[in-house]
């Protein structure tokens, strides 16, 4: 159970300055997240990890020399945001390239890849290992598609070794997809956790069971037993995990790292006492047990859970060229390795201040449409306000539970944004691009960064002068429809919100085309994407998170093209309304 909070919405942010406080000799606070407060050596590769918040120590508890040199860290659960990543990894970067690892989600993937183009479209060198180290989320044959958890730890750990020796890029990610192919981890949960401020977990595991293989935020596990002896956990966890062992790896005198994690309120003692079986157990089994590790490397907030990973540094007679990088110091806030010499504190002179962009021009007929921009927004927070539960509930089928959170953090940082430009004078294209980066950067996760992409497609299509027709608003939304299927390379048919943005789009477009206004056209394009979100109950789900257990969710709607359709009927009224009022003005000025 959390307890402690004072605004849930600025849970994250409050941790990360209460974290950056208590380790100034270790990190300092970036937009994003947090880089070392120590110097790196010029031109060595910088190590960029992170996810979402919620996970301690990961992701900021591991920066530090002989770990990472940054950490982009999200809301709880949440992906940071591509803004985000991009402004920890310029901070970090020594001149030597960006080496970025994280573990395997949608909406990390989506916002680091986005974060790595910008880079490299500077000329910053960057390369990706996602974790995959999950046994229980995708079989070995589709093994690239794992979810990432407690493996972060020995991926992060070798990239960053193979980093301080003065590897360049390219030798980094070598070592770090060996790492990642090396790693096999399987966990277990006996409770649910609850994000601070819920009243109810975000999951549940029933009293006196066993959830095998639920993921770090709640993800449907493969099966439910009997919570058994400590003995008997050990068995199945080890068991699992000698199933499948990596390629190319003799057992019987092979040499292991085994890491038994807590998952936040499993105490020690408990898990020492599985520890000592399993070690039993391997030892039977041939292998040589290096550097054993029991503790807390990934957790999932108050979580009764463990997972075992077993690091493969070499199979029998395997010179290993991962053992040295494995013996390498560390000296982070959350974990200590070995003995680093004393480091030399960054001297950080420029206050990073937040600038806030100048409000361009715009003239009267666009600041009326940006009233309309902000109501369209304000509709959008109520809508998603009413249907975050409903929202979350069937997130969870298959995925993590957090849709509606997600949407509401996005969906009220937009509704500041464009209330704060239209305070300043903005036109409608800045109002709205303006909500679109805001709802990007707070939302994180999937939806987060698919959001800003439709919203910054449509403001692409408006302007700061004069008030934008159909055809403007019908050409953003298309726009916006591409922007998600090339950004997120889902297709109708994938059960994602695809299924309901692209025939909104195609009848919108239809309608304005054949000459109705746009409350009609929208209308009618919001009727086809609550027909379409309706009928993804039937499919199954083949991109995003859903698709590790996708049959759970075969019945239930996809929520992303739910919370769409819900939001486009929605301003469906708010523009009819808009356009009322608009008319009104526009006789009474004509009567005066
Ligand atoms: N590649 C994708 N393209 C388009 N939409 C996607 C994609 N992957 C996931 N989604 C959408 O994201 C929704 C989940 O949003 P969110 O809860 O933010 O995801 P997560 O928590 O996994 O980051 C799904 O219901 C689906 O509609
Ligand atoms: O779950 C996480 C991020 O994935 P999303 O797809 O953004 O939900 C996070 O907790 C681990 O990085």
């Amino acid at each position: 159970m959390t307890r402690l909070w004072n605004e849930p919405a600025d849970f994250a942010d409050e941790m990360i300055d209460g974290f950056v406080a208590a380790n100034e000799r270790y990190v300092r606070r970036v937009p994003g997240g947090v880089v070392r407060s120590t110097v790196s050596p010029a031109g060595q590769v910088a190590v960029v990890v992170g996810g979402g918040s919620g996970h301690y120590p990961a992701f900021g508890g591991l920066v530090g020399p002989g770990l990472a040199h940054g950490a982009a860290m999200g809301n709880l659960f949440a992906s940071p945001s591509t803004q985000q990543v991009y402004s920890v990894a310029k901070a970090a970067d020594n001149g030597g390239g960006v080496f970025f690892s994280y573990g395997n989600y949608a909406g990390d993937v989506l916002n680091f890849d986005a974060a790595q183009e910008r880079l490299r479209a500077e000329g910053i060198a960057c390369e990706t290992v996602t974790v995959t180290d999950d046994i229980v989320s995708a079989t070995p044959a589709d093994k690239h598609n794992r979810r990432g958890i407690a493996g972060d730890l020995t991926v992060f750990r070798i990239a960053a070794a193979a980093a301080e020796a003065g590897a360049d890029l390219a030798e980094v990610s070598r070592l770090a997809r060996l790492a990642n192919e090396r790693t096999r981890s399987f966990g277990v949960a006996f409770t649910g956790c609850t994000l601070p401020g819920a009243v109810e977990p975000l999951f549940t595991v029933p009293e006196g069971r066993m959830a095998i293989g639920l993921g770090i935020h709640g993800e449907p596990g493969i099966d439910e037993t009997d919570i058994p002896t400590a003995d008997a956990l050990a068995e199945l966890l080890v068991e699992r995990l000698l199933a499948e062992v990596p390629d190319g790896v003799e057992v019987a005198g092979a040499r292991v790292v085994p890491i038994l994690n807590g998952l936040g309120s499993l105490k020690y003692e408990e898990m020492f006492v599985v520890y000592r079986r399993i070690a039993q157990l391997l030892t039977d089994a041939g292998l040589e047990l290096v550097d054993p590790h029991v503790g807390e490397y990934c957790t999932s907030f108050d979580m009764a859970g463990t997972s075992l990973t077993l690091f493969w540094l070499a199979g029998a007679g395997e010179e290993s060229e991962l053992a040295p990088l494995w013996d390498a110091p560390v000296d982070t806030p959350a974990y200590r390795r070995g003995s680093v010499a004393p480091q030399q504190r960054v001297l950080v002179t420029d206050a990073t201040a937040d600038l806030v962009a100048e409000i361009p021009d715009a003239d009267e007929a666009s600041r009326a449409a940006a009233q309309t921009v902000l109501a369209a927004v304000r509709t959008i927070v109520d809508t998603v306000d009413t249907h975050v539960d409903e929202l979350g509930r069937i997130d969870a089928i298959a995925g993590d539970g957090d849709h509606g959170i997600g949407m509401q953090r996005g969906s009220h940082a937009a509704l500041a944004a464009a209330t704060a430009a239209v305070d300043a004078g903005a036109g409608a294209r800045t109002t709205l691009a303006r909500a679109a980066d805001a709802w990007a950067d707070k939302a994180g996760g999937t939806s987060g960064a698919l959001w800003g992409v439709i919203l910054n497609a449509v403001a692409a299509k408006l302007a700061d002068e004069g008030r934008p027709d159909a055809a403007a608003v019908a050409a953003g939304v298309a726009a916006g429809s591409r922007g998600v299927t090339d950004y997120g390379k889902a297709e109708v048919g994938d059960k994602t919100l695809v299924d309901a943005l692209v025939p909104f789009s195609t009848t919108l477009t239809g309608a304005v085309d054949s000459g109705a206004g746009l409350t009609d056209a929208w209308r009618a394009a919001a009727d086809a994407a609550t027909r379409a979100a309706a009928r993804t109950a039937e499919l199954l789900p083949r991109m995003g998170r859903a698709r590790t257990h996708g049959q759970n969710s075969v019945g239930t709607p996809d929520p992303g093209a739910i919370s769409l359709a819900l939001i486009v009927t929605a301003i469906a009224e708010t523009l009819a309304a808009e356009t009322r009022a608009t008319d009104d003005n526009e006789k009474e000025s004509a009567n005066a």
